[in-house]
């Protein structure tokens, strides 16, 4: 038989138990008043003790509730009969001065009156609450944690400050309760046994959580903890609990948008970083209508305006390599990167001049990996002064295009509509930009270098790779159309992002309302964030995914991957949050290979080729590189 209020489901077994426990000591409380001399003042005395007593389990269920139906009933239970025990005494407090309460208010002072009868109060409403209502809104959680903070500071003067005896133990028993159910609750929220219903995982240190961990290795973070918990696990970052989503089911869940936001769900220092709006920190009709007019830059039209910039300026590199013949390689990526971006943003040529605002995004890019206090003398502050050039470069480049129209990609920025024909305002198109330069600059150096290195590490794949560009585009200027029969390249720009760990995770988004995935609850408010990297070594999914394959992405084989397995740009639609440039550097990759390959050569000298810990790891000594001209004589040999 169940006792059935509500929605609650109160077995008759936890009914009877706490009511026979309540009847025992509140009869054994008026019994043992009969014996005073003063029978209603040791009534109140004793049926305050009585309530104590029932007290004492009501908040250590409390403070250590969790899921479990059965605790919880046995908290309210014992909640109501501390109550009616406490309403016994308040009760016999009247009553001992037969006038009324105005009397009890000056026997026994304003203020122990007025308090008792507030807590009295608070405590109906909330058992009412309690019992009549099944809603867990933010409001009732905080009286609730109020009215048991007010109930048992009261309960612990009452008991501990000028009693004696069995009231001052009673009172010290109350104190050891409360702070054993504080430290019980602390260590089952470290250690992840707060609710048995939420993913497992650790919330690390107080505060800090695991932001450290993730600091010092993110790859190394997403992957350990998904080989130790699975597709899905909760942790703690900059300050919130985040639930991380692994492997394609996992990563499809977390681009579901009803239950999903991207909107204020970033550390701050990001948000502060990008300034605070820009498609990845956007959600619903804004970025909808934002990244159509965003896509309109990347598409086949498009790369054609762009792929004669990126000869060029992979002509200006190759050049100076071939002239420096003996160099590290990952110093140059970074120039040939801020050449280009810069030639895409503002218009710029290669050269010392595109190199200088490389280093200008370098230092903005320290920022993200810097402690977030802006002294303008450290690395964030000086990310921030960094941002606001970069900014006032870009406001230059719009005014400039706009005298003088050009075809790179702010040109094109500045002309595209989105759908229902609205364009982005100045305001808008610099902070867009202002993320394109940040997500560009780092994706460029970082692709080339995993290319380059991956074709001197592969003979036979730079050797296929080099027949296929003899075949297809021995010379001459390159356009899309011609790119498009490149395969064997496409599939090694593919398996390069892929194989590589460039991004260990998405941007953070955040549970707009709460769900649950696997059975485990994923609450609302909750930081969420989708495992990018580790989805994609998956071996079920990408046998043997520490072997380079380039022919894992031969079209049917690709075809037949499920859903989000490949998300090295985030997964989804392309109106979604999914990368734009995803196309764009397939164009790069190929356009560079092209040219590598139509005329060079290179080998790796003796080095460490580990890669380091970076945000984008890369080899640790920098890619030392020999490089010369290819002739068929030299059979891949350094000229
Ligand atoms: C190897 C190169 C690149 C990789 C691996 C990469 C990867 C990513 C990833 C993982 C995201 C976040 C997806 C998410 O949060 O769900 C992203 C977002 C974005 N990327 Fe890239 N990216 C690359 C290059 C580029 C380039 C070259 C551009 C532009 C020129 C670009 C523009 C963007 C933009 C605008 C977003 C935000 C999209 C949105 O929130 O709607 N990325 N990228």
């Amino acid at each position: 038989m169940e006792i059935v209020k509500s929605k609650k489901k109160i077995s008759l077994a936890e009914f009877a138990n706490t009511f026979f426990a309540f009847g025992i000591i509140l009869i054994a409380a008026l019994l043992a008043a009969e014996l005073k001399p003063n029978l209603n003042l040791h009534r109140a005395i004793y049926s305050f003790l009585a309530s104590s007593v029932l007290f004492i389990p009501a908040i250590y269920l409390y403070i250590l509730h969790g899921k479990s139906a059965n605790k919880n009933n046995y908290w309210l239970l014992l909640w109501i009969f501390s109550f009616l025990a406490y309403l016994v005494h308040l009760f016999y407090k009247v009553l001992l001065v037969p006038d009324n309460i105005k009397a009890t208010f000056a026997i026994h002072g304003t203020a122990i009156t007025a308090s008792e009868l507030v807590l009295a109060l608070w405590w109906g409403l909330d058992i009412s609450l309690a019992w009549f209502s099944d809603s867990s809104a933010t409001w009732i959680e905080k009286q609730r944690i109020g009215v048991h903070i007010y109930a048992g500071l009261s309960f612990l003067v009452g008991t501990l400050i000028g009693q004696q005896g069995f009231a001052r133990i009673l009172g010290i028993i109350l104190a050891i309760a409360i702070l054993l159910s504080l430290l019980v609750r602390y260590h089952n929220t470290r250690n992840g046994r707060d609710s048995e219903d939420l993913p497992p995982g650790s919330y690390g240190l107080p505060l800090i959580g695991e932001t450290i961990a993730l600091a010092w290795d993110n790859h190394q973070f997403y992957r350990q903890r998904f080989q130790k918990y699975g597709s899905v696990f909760k942790t703690h970052l900059f300050g919130k609990p985040v639930i991380a989503f692994i492997g394609p089911e996992a990563f499809t869940f977390f681009l579901n948008q009803e239950y999903f936001t991207r909107a204020k769900a970033n550390p701050q220092p990001i948000q502060e970083l990008l300034d605070w709006e820009s498609l990845p920190l956007l959600d619903g009709s804004e970025h909808r209508r934002r990244k159509k007019i965003i896509l309109e830059a990347f598409t086949p039209q498009a790369f054609d305006k762009y792929i004669p910039l990126i000869e060029q300026t992979a002509t200006y590199y190759l050049e100076r390599w071939e002239q420096l013949s003996s160099f590290a390689w990952i110093p140059e990526y970074r120039k040939l990167s801020a050449s280009l971006t810069n030639a895409l943003f503002t218009g710029g040529s290669p050269g010392p001049e595109s190199e200088a605002v490389g280093e200008i995004i370098e230092t903005f890019l320290k920022g993200f990996t810097s402690i977030p206090i802006n002294l303008r003398w450290n690395a964030y502050g000086k990310a921030l002064q960094s941002r606001d050039k970069l900014l006032a470069l870009i406001d230059k480049a719009i005014v400039q295009h706009r005298q003088q129209p050009q075809s790179d990609m702010l040109g094109l920025l500045l002309t595209v509509r989105g759908e229902d024909g609205s364009t982005l305002t100045d305001e808008q198109l610099r902070r867009e930009v202002l993320h394109l330069f940040f997500a560009a600059y780092g994706g460029i150096y970082i692709s080339l270098t995993y290319l380059s290195l991956t074709l001197a590490q592969h003979p036979e794949i730079m050797s296929r790779a080099r027949q296929e560009v003899n075949q297809y585009a021995p010379s001459g200027s390159l356009n899309f159309a011609q790119l498009q029969n490149l395969v064997y390249l496409k599939q090694i720009a593919y398996e390069l992002r892929r194989f590589y760990p460039i991004n260990a995770a998405t941007f953070f988004g955040l549970v707009k309302k709460e769900t649950q995935f696997q059975n485990f609850r994923i609450p609302q408010s909750w930081g969420a964030v989708g495992g990018i990297h580790t989805t994609m070594h998956i071996p079920q999914i990408f046998p043997e995914p520490e072997s380079f394959q380039p022919c894992r992405f031969a079209t049917e084989k690709f075809a037949s991957l499920p859903e989000n397995s490949y998300v090295p740009h985030g997964g989804g639609a392309r109106e979604s949050h999914r990368c734009p440039g995803e196309d764009l550097i397939t164009v790069l990759i190929k356009v560079m290979a092209v040219h590598l390959l139509r005329r060079y050569n290179w080998e790796l000298p003796p080095q460490n080729l580990e890669l380091n810990r970076n945000l984008f790891p890369i080899p640790r000594d920098d890619l030392k590189v020999k490089f010369g001209t290819y002739t068929e004589n030299t059979k891949q040999k350094v000229s």
